[in-house]
């Protein structure tokens, strides 16, 4: 009957829909359901970061992250591992040698290797889409690579290598480039030109993810069509990895709280989310052909991680399902078509 059918029903012959979760979230109850019903995809949203799975060189941080594999290979979802190598939420332990003196590189890429070699291998078969490296190129335009830790001890080579470690771990795994705002020209044509280049020495990449944190206005269905063409061109498959859409302008930097920052869901917030949900999944389903996975970031408005960035407290509704769960009217825009 129509009534059981979930995103991921509808949605079948075009591309997996995900959802990033918690560990509470995959525990017994409403939030368990909805995601049995709705997705076949799962993400954990911080558990597999490099700093909440590896917090010191000699501890490993499995429970949590487990919990979601597991129920991943319960109830039939894909799993897609986020992320190997990061310039946030990483330990300071990578950089730093027993006297907190700065590692050599040496050092730094046997420890990079040892992290993706531990963690790939531990999920082999059962995490088959990796963002194995989260946001190298910067927003300014000019450079290429960001003057991260990563950058600035190891070089660009970095990135291919953190690739080929994970390669190595899990030969079948779809290795992926993830970022934000990948539909602004200057940060897509770097990105571009950085994949370009490791498609051309051989690196295994399989793949970019377009992390999807948009908003009511951005991006145009026509700088959407653009990103996924251009990257599709390489040969890469097309993730959406991070889905949602803020209610607010976007804005890249986190930022204390002005009297300005309400919190609000107008009549008319909501009509432009209806229409850009509708843009934008008609198309995401155009190119099926080259989007292999959609996945949105969190599962309801009940909670985002906008609700605290890039202002902290300020409410936001940027999902399909509202605060006790139920599909909103952008949701039947979503699936009717
Ligand atoms: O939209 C942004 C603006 C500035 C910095 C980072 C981002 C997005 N950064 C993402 C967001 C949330 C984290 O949980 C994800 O791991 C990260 O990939």
């Amino acid at each position: 009957a129509q009534s059981n059918k979930g995103l991921k029903d509808y949605y079948q012959s075009y591309f997996p829909v995900g959802a990033a979760v918690t560990p509470r979230t995959v525990e017994e109850g409403p939030e368990a359901e909805l995601l049995r019903k709705q997705f076949n995809s799962l993400t954990a949203e911080n558990v597999m970061k490099p700093q909440p799975i590896h917090p010191t060189e000699g501890t490993y941080n499995w429970e949590p992250a487990d919990k979601i594999v597991a129920f991943a290979q319960a109830n039939g979802m894909k799993m897609r591992g986020h992320t190997l190598c990061w310039h946030n939420q990483t330990p300071d332990w990578f950089f730093k040698d027993k006297d907190g003196k700065e590692v050599s590189k040496e050092v730094l890429l046997q420890r990079l290797k040892e992290h993706i070699t531990t963690v790939v291998g531990r999920y082999k078969g059962k995490i088959y889409a990796w963002d194995v490296v989260n946001e190298a190129v910067p927003d300014a335009p000019g450079n290429i690579y960001r003057e991260s830790n990563w950058y600035k001890i190891i070089g660009e080579e970095y990135i291919a290598r953190a690739f080929e470690y994970a390669h190595a771990a899990d030969p079948n795994a779809l290795l992926f480039y993830n970022d934000y705002n990948t539909e602004s020209t200057s940060k897509r044509d770097r990105i571009y030109t950085l994949l370009k280049g490791l498609l051309d020495k051989g690196v295994p990449v399989h793949g970019v993810g377009l992390q999807g944190h948009w908003s009511l206005t951005d991006p145009t269905a026509e700088a959407l069509e653009e990103s996924i063409t251009k990257f599709a061109s390489l040969g890469l498959q097309v993730h959406i990895t991070e889905l949602d859409m803020s209610v607010y302008p976007k804005e890249h930097a986190r930022r204390e709280r002005r009297d300005t920052d309400v919190s609000t869901f107008t009549p008319e917030q909501e009509q432009q989310q209806i229409d850009q949900y509708q843009r934008i999944f008609g198309v995401l389903r155009k190119h099926k052909d080259k989007i292999t996975s959609v996945t949105f970031w969190n599962l309801s408005d009940r909670s985002s991680w906008l609700d605290n960035f890039p202002v902290r407290g300020r409410k936001d509704y940027p999902l399909l399902f509202d605060q006790n769960y139920q599909p909103k009217k952008a949701y039947w825009k979503v699936v009717e078509f």
